[in-house]
């Protein structure tokens, strides 16, 4: 068993497609070695809102990682849907705009207390880690990512979401401007083996990530793919522990 402040910072990307069954059995074999599951598109796209009720069930909490992208109304209504299963955390995509955000950060709060369900989390997508300076640029971009991050994340925060997932490598910046209460949940966590297919371009290790200011990490592949997951993750939660002493 792993430190348990550690890891409740690790999120597991519970991203497979083959079989609730699976999906299950992994959530049953990482239990007590990483603290959130999430949800992606690929799994919640074959097994929906039952694999997220399934998961709360063994007493795990869930991010539901959907990243909503879509008019205010239409999101605000998706978030809702969200508070009704009872989910930890949901993110949607800084770039569907303040309005989104503010009438999704509203939704969210009303509907929590109507239902007298608790407040997830609602994280804004800032810019994908899979993107770098040359992929903005070829969207149509003249920000750098670190600048369109940290533009994004000061967005979301004024529209009254609880956090960002971003770069490890941006983390110190919105930490300056968005203060410590601010949550920083960073993916493209990597240590000096690059797994197969990645597609991953800014990354940091899950020591450094945490040392500069990560609230949660997610990690996917270097658990999943791992020859022994549950000692991978012991072993990034091992990082996540130095990490937290070095700050
Ligand atoms: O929102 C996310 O979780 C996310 C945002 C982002 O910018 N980059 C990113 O990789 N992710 C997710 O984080 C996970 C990373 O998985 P691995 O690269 O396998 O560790 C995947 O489930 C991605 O969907």
């Amino acid at each position: 068993m792993s430190n348990k402040a550690a890891r409740e910072k690790l999120i597991f990307a519970l991203d497979m497609g083959k079989g609730l069954d699976e999906a299950m059995s992994w959530v049953r074999r990482l239990t007590g070695h990483v603290g959130v599951f999430k949800v992606g598109k690929e799994a919640f796209t074959r097994f929906g809102p039952k694999l997220v009720q399934e998961i709360q069930e063994t007493g795990s909490r869930v991010f539901l990682d959907l990243k909503f992208h879509d008019i205010p109304n239409t999101v605000a209504r998706a978030a809702e849907g969200a508070v009704e299963m009872g989910v930890a955390m949901f993110n949607v995509h800084t770039l569907g705009g303040k309005s989104m955000m503010e009438e999704t950060a509203k939704a969210v709060r009303e509907m929590a207390r109507k239902r007298n369900l608790p407040v997830p989390l609602v994280l804004g997508v800032t810019v994908l880690t899979s993107l770098n300076d040359d992929d903005l640029r070829a969207l149509g971009f003249s920000y750098s990512t670190a600048e369109l991050v940290l533009r994004l994340a000061r967005m979301a925060q004024d529209a009254g979401l609880s956090g960002v997932v971003a770069s490890a490598q941006d983390v110190e910046a919105i930490r300056g401007a968005c203060g410590k209460d601010f949550v920083i949940v960073t993916p493209g966590i990597r240590g000096s083996a690059r797994v197969s297919g990645d597609d991953q371009k800014r990354t940091l290790t899950a020591e450094e990530a945490i040392r500069r200011g990560s609230d949660y990490l997610v990690v996917g592949r270097p658990i999943q793919t791992a020859a022994d997951p549950v000692a991978a993750a012991d072993e990034l939660c091992q990082e996540i522990a130095r990490g937290l002493d070095a700050r």
